[in-house]
């Protein structure tokens, strides 16, 4: 039986997303999230594609661990389980490569070390990651488990974008530098808008904004990324729906020194309860455009900041590139919210960059220009797929065995 179906595991921080695909036309058999893991609501949407019948569980999911062996419970129940003769490889995102991982790895005992290393600076996501591989191994020890990393795309940075002005042997010491995360999403992005645009990668500049929960800008010129606004960790950058993005580092030795808080409540601070959640209490745009159309001060307040940050990261890579030939909008915000595209751009007519009020407003799933024929500087909105990015890769690397 020829094997060419590879399972795809992307473990966040409290949620496990994932997704079958059959390689050999990169279909999908089935596609799922487990979210709230840890909680005692903890919820379970399976969706099998030969039928699209969607099944749905809550109840507690204690850890990563559990959450997986539930995946695996609801993919033998379609006959797609973690045991098929057909399954080539289990792909995992991996979230922190450090400077070692530029390429998807096959992962061994050494691998897995090395990620482990990697928590400090990616300590909501790389144990999240580290579990999923492990029971992934355990459940499939014969299989070829691969780790796609997130700072692999961002690796071609110059060093005058990566490095931080600090002191050179501390950094080097410390392997400060700046990484840059959802490289995987980047990466495919970057590649729709050119095909989108009608050219080839090598030839076009773009601006990739991917607006999730996590939120990251990247530049990226002829295919290969130049600059990208997250830096050693996942917390510089733009304003998140609970990371705070930049501020001035003596922030953190005022709210130490001054405000008596300790180094780790200082990290949850800026991790967990500040961005959109921080500043007014939601982290969900949907939430935030509701409140703001009721009036709420603190909702729109809380807006024009994350707008604010977006647009001077705009200008930033606009500069950094000299040319640009399309700005795209990315992930869960990114693609949904025609308010966040069009607040975005607005004023930026000098730039070249224009959105169309009708256009921006349709709804689509599909790679769309949402600019009008006249702008200079496409605004696209393109659907990221960081699953089949994963798969793809995975198989790319073991796939033929
Ligand atoms: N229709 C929508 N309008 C505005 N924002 C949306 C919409 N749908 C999803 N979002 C936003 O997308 C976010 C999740 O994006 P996603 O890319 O799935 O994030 P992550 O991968 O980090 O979990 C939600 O927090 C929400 O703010
Ligand atoms: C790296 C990162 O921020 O990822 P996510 O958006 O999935 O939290
Ligand atoms: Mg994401």
């Amino acid at each position: 039986m020829s094997s060419s179906r590879v399972l795809v595991l992307n473990s966040g921080s409290s949620s496990v997303k994932y997704q079958l695909l059959d390689m050999s036309d990169s279909s999908r058999l089935a596609v799922g999230l487990v979210e709230r893991i840890g909680e005692e609501t903890s919820r379970l949407r399976h969706t099998p594609l030969a039928t699209g019948a969607s099944r749905e569980w809550t109840g507690p999911i204690a850890d990563h661990e559990a959450a997986l062996k539930a995946v695996a419970e609801e993919l033998a129940k379609d006959g797609l389980g973690l045991d098929s003769p057909e399954l080539a490889a289990i792909g995992h995102r991996v979230v922190h490569g450090g400077k070692h991982f530029t390429e998807p790895t096959v992962i061994d005992d050494a691998v897995l070390a090395e990620i482990e290393r990697l928590i400090p600076v990616a300590p909501l996501h790389n144990p999240a990651n580290l579990t999923g591989i492990r029971t992934a191994r355990h459940l499939r020890p014969d299989l070829p488990q691969v780790a796609v990393f997130d700072t692999a795309f961002h690796t071609t940075m110059p060093e005058s974008a990566a490095r931080y002005a600090i002191d050179t042997e501390t950094a080097d010491a410390h392997r400060i530098r700046r990484y840059g995360f959802h490289g995987t999403s980047h990466a495919y992005v970057s590649r729709a808008a050119a095909e989108l645009l009608g050219r080839a990668p090598e030839e076009v500049n773009v601006i990739v904004l991917h607006l999730g929960n996590g939120a990251s800008a990247s530049a990226v010129r002829g295919g290969k990324c130049v600059d990208t606004s997250m830096g050693l960790t996942p917390l510089e950058g733009l304003v998140m729906g609970t990371r705070s993005g930049d501020l001035d580092p003596a922030v953190i030795f005022h709210l130490a020194r001054v405000g008596g808080m300790s180094i780790d409540e200082i990290d949850t601070l800026l991790n967990k309860k500040s961005g959109l959640i921080g500043l007014c209490g939601d982290n969900d745009m949907r939430e935030i455009r509701r409140r703001i159309d009721d009036g709420d001060e603190r909702a729109q307040l809380a807006f024009d900041i994350y707008i604010h940050r977006l647009k001077k990261y705009i200008g930033a890579y606009y500069a950094v590139l000299g040319r640009v030939d399309a700005v795209v909008f990315t992930a869960g915000v990114g693609e949904n919210a025609a308010p966040v595209r069009e607040a975005a751009v607005a004023g930026l007519e000098g730039l070249g960059l224009a959105v169309d009020g009708a256009l921006n407003a349709a709804r689509s799933d599909e790679p769309r220009l949402v600019s009008p024929e006249y702008a200079r500087v496409k605004v696209a909105v393109v659907p990221t797929d960081e699953e089949l990015e994963i798969a793809t890769q995975t198989y790319a690397l073991v796939g033929r065995h």
